[in-house]
């Protein structure tokens, strides 16, 4: 697909910085419509690698974002944070990365290095960290994600692909595996023995199912709004039981019996029916960003001593740790793969919760420039 010149004020300046000449999709506003856009990278530092973006995921944080419902789009918006591909190019301090190695780029691009939490490893808890797209660099530019060709990124921010995960299945781990795995690892979500609920079929739910079989967990319940996932999540993703949430009946006979919950639903909704699930001592995990306040009683939660936590994203080593252990235990996406021009529809199905289980964009053969 050929991108239309845009040239608002903002991008020209940007250009003026980063003289490398790429292309995306971009939502220029609320309405969220992808078009083309002619965009531009830095110049690869030494600390740096430039990546050929060959498969891209579509995170509902990317929907969120281009349809402006946390109030925080810096358009023109490039998203995607799912971003599979190949190293062009190395500056001349990295070691460990070269051309042709196949890699990946997640939620983040930077961060200050210097804070706690950047120093623990948590770069994912750094005040200042820098978001794949929609966020400032340390240059002040505004970062574009990997609905585009080329990304060029901090090479501490690069994971690398283990060669038996496919890129396109692959790509949706970035965020959404790495997004369910690091607080399922740190609360001991899935452990052997551990009956664990995952609420919301989708991207994330679809892969917390997976991971929570593969480390071991007794018995994974999927707990969905969505009659028609009963059969697909008890016979393709190897879900134990499937509780519609719409289904008093349903509900009500899984009450008190899991230990853990993984909350991925997109959208607000009650906690305190989810939270009913839960066995004494119980956690919910939060994951999903709604666009409105979430309200708990403090019944729902002292009653059963039950936690309540939230988790944003993963650091680079969990990252890099769980690709390392998808690839060991054969966890993958489970992929609709789209080219640029079907990006829009993609986008309508997502907000519908009609997908099984994440898009990617076939970026490598449908974003080039002419
Ligand atoms: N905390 C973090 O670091 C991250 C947060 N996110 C956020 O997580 C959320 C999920 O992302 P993703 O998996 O990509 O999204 P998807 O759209 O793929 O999946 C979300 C699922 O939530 C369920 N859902 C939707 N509306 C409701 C509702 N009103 N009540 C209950 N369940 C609902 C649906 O599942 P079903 O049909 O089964 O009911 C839907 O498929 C988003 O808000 C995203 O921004 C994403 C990545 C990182
Ligand atoms: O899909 C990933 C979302 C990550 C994210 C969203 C909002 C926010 O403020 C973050 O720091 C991360
Ligand atoms: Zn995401
Ligand atoms: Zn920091």
């Amino acid at each position: 697909m050929a991108p239309t010149a845009t040239t608002t004020t903002a991008a020209a300046e940007q250009q003026q910085q980063h003289p490398r000449k790429a292309v995306g999709l971009a939502a220029h506003d609320a309405s969220g419509h992808l078009s083309p856009i002619r965009i531009s990278r830095r110049n690869t530092g030494d600390d740096d690698v430039a990546v050929k973006v060959l498969y891209c995921g579509i995170c509902h944080s990317d929907l969120h974002t281009i349809k402006n419902d946390w109030r925080n789009a810096i358009y023109p918006v490039v998203p995607g944070h799912e971003i599979a591909g190949v190293v062009t190019e190395v500056g001349k301090n990295v070691a460990g990365l070269a051309a042709g190695d196949r890699v990946g780029v997640g939620c983040m691009v930077n961060a200050c290095r210097a804070c706690e939490s950047c120093q623990e490893g948590a770069e994912n808890y750094c005040a200042r960290v820098v978001l794949t797209y929609n966020s400032r660099d340390a240059d002040g530019a505004v970062t574009r994600g990997g609905y585009s060709d080329l990304v060029v990124a901090d090479a501490r921010f690069v994971v690398r692909f283990p060669d038996s995960l496919p890129l396109d299945a692959g790509a949706p781990l970035l965020c959404a595996g790495a997004t369910v795995y690091a607080p399922m690892r740190r609360h001991g979500l899935g452990a052997p023995g551990s009956h664990v609920g995952v609420i919301g079929l989708g991207g994330l739910g679809h892969v917390a199912v997976k991971f929570a079989r593969a480390f071991g967990a007794a018995k994974v319940t999927v707990i969905s709004t969505s009659p028609g996932k009963r059969e697909e999540a008890l016979e393709r993703l190897g879900a134990d039981a499937f509780v519609l949430s719409t289904d008093a009946a349903e509900m009500k006979a899984a009450v008190g019996t899991m230990h853990g919950i993984i909350n991925t639903a997109s959208a607000a909704a009650s906690l305190h029916p989810y939270l009913a699930l839960l066995k004494p001592h119980g956690k919910m995990i939060l994951l999903g960003i709604p666009n409105k306040p979430l309200q708990v009683s403090a019944f729902a939660l002292i009653g059963g001593g039950k936690t309540l936590a939230g988790s944003c994203m993963a650091s680079i080593s969990e990252t890099q740790e769980m690709l390392d252990f998808a690839a060991e235990h054969g966890v993958a996406a489970d992929v609709e793969v789209v080219g640029a021009g079907e990006v829009n529809k993609a986008m309508e199905r997502l907000a519908k919760g009609d997908v099984r289980y994440r898009f990617v964009i076939d970026v490598g053969n449908t974003i080039k420039a002419d």
